[in-house]
């Protein structure tokens, strides 16, 4: 048996889907337990039937002994769900890979707090492009850190609840970290009516929600006579379930912490 049992929460959404199929297509890992909520339609049914490869792994509303059945939890819920998942997970001892967005501040909290026990990858994208978009913000940023207005634009799919992006909000931290600001006090979350000229040191957020859109994320440094643009379409979500299995082999070797992508991918 393989080392790597996977447990994947919210088994029966988009994510969740795409999870199942990249785990059982992995070599090395095994589909340890597939969760989702009591009333999901999916409950009872062959979980790698829901993606055409049938595995015996039921879709189950056992949190606790799906849980205790693997090595690593992958969840991409809500946050809500996901600080219940981290508890369990925190008392089997078992790792957890969250990709869900969305937390506040306490939610983010009591996840630093389990990793103090538990291994921890916690990552608004798993996708490796992302990831590297990530550094090539940090050293524009670094360099076009004057005169240039930075305007941050993603779009996704319709049934997206968040927003801006917990991708969006990541590429506003990398860039305000780099100026030496803090996202909090500069970020200006879309604009109407008589706004006033734009601030110099402010950092714009778009949204866009529309169809299928999977995941755009675009950051331009608009300075005087010239723009440059940064930025990653995704046009499937596999990125992410790869970068997550990727992110739960990284935690085998660990015993707690928090980590996140950039960790995972060597990108520090
Ligand atoms: N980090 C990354 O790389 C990525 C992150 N994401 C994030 O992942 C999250 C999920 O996205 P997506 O798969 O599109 O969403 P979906 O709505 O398609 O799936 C969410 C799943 O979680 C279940 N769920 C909802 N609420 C709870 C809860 N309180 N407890 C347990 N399970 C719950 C849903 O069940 P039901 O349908 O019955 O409500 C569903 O099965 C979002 O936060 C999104 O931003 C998405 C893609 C990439
Ligand atoms: O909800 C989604 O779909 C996505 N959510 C993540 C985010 O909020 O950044 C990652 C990706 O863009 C897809």
């Amino acid at each position: 048996m393989n080392d790597l049992r996977i447990a994947i929460a919210g088994a029966g959404g988009r994510m969740g889907r795409m999870l199942v199929e990249a785990t059982l297509r992995d070599a090395e890992a095994t589909l340890a337990a597939a969760i989702d909520q009591p009333d999901a339609v999916v409950l009872g049914k062959d979980a790698g039937e829901l993606v055409g490869l049938p595995c015996g792994i039921l879709v189950s509303s056992d949190r606790d002994a799906g849980i205790a059945q693997a090595t690593c939890l992958i969840d991409f819920t809500r946050p809500e769900g996901t600080l219940e998942h981290l508890e369990i997970c925190r008392r089997h001892g078992t790792a957890i890979v969250i990709g869900t967005t969305g937390f506040d501040a306490a939610g983010k909290n009591a996840i630093a707090a389990a990793a103090e026990d538990i291994p921890v990858v916690f990552a608004p994208n798993m996708s490796v492009g992302v990831n590297v978009v990530f550094k090539l913000l940090d050293l524009a940023a670094r360099i076009m850190n004057e005169g240039y207005d930075i305007e941050i634009v993603e779009a996704h799919h319709r049934h997206k609840i968040d927003a801006p992006s917990g991708t969006a909000l990541r590429m506003g931290e990398v860039v305000a970290q780099a100026f030496g600001r803090d996202l909090r006090q500069c970020a200006v979350y879309g604009r109407e009516g008589v706004t006033g000229e734009r601030l110099p040191s402010t950092i714009g957020f778009s949204t866009i929600r529309g169809g299928d859109i999977v995941g755009d994320h675009n950051v331009m440094f608009c300075g005087l006579g010239e723009r440059v643009e940064i930025g990653h379409k995704a046009s499937s979500r596999l990125p992410y379930a790869l970068g997550s299995l990727r992110a739960a082999r990284f935690l085998s070797s660990r015993s707690k912490g928090l980590f996140d992508m950039q960790d995972v991918l060597g990108l520090r």
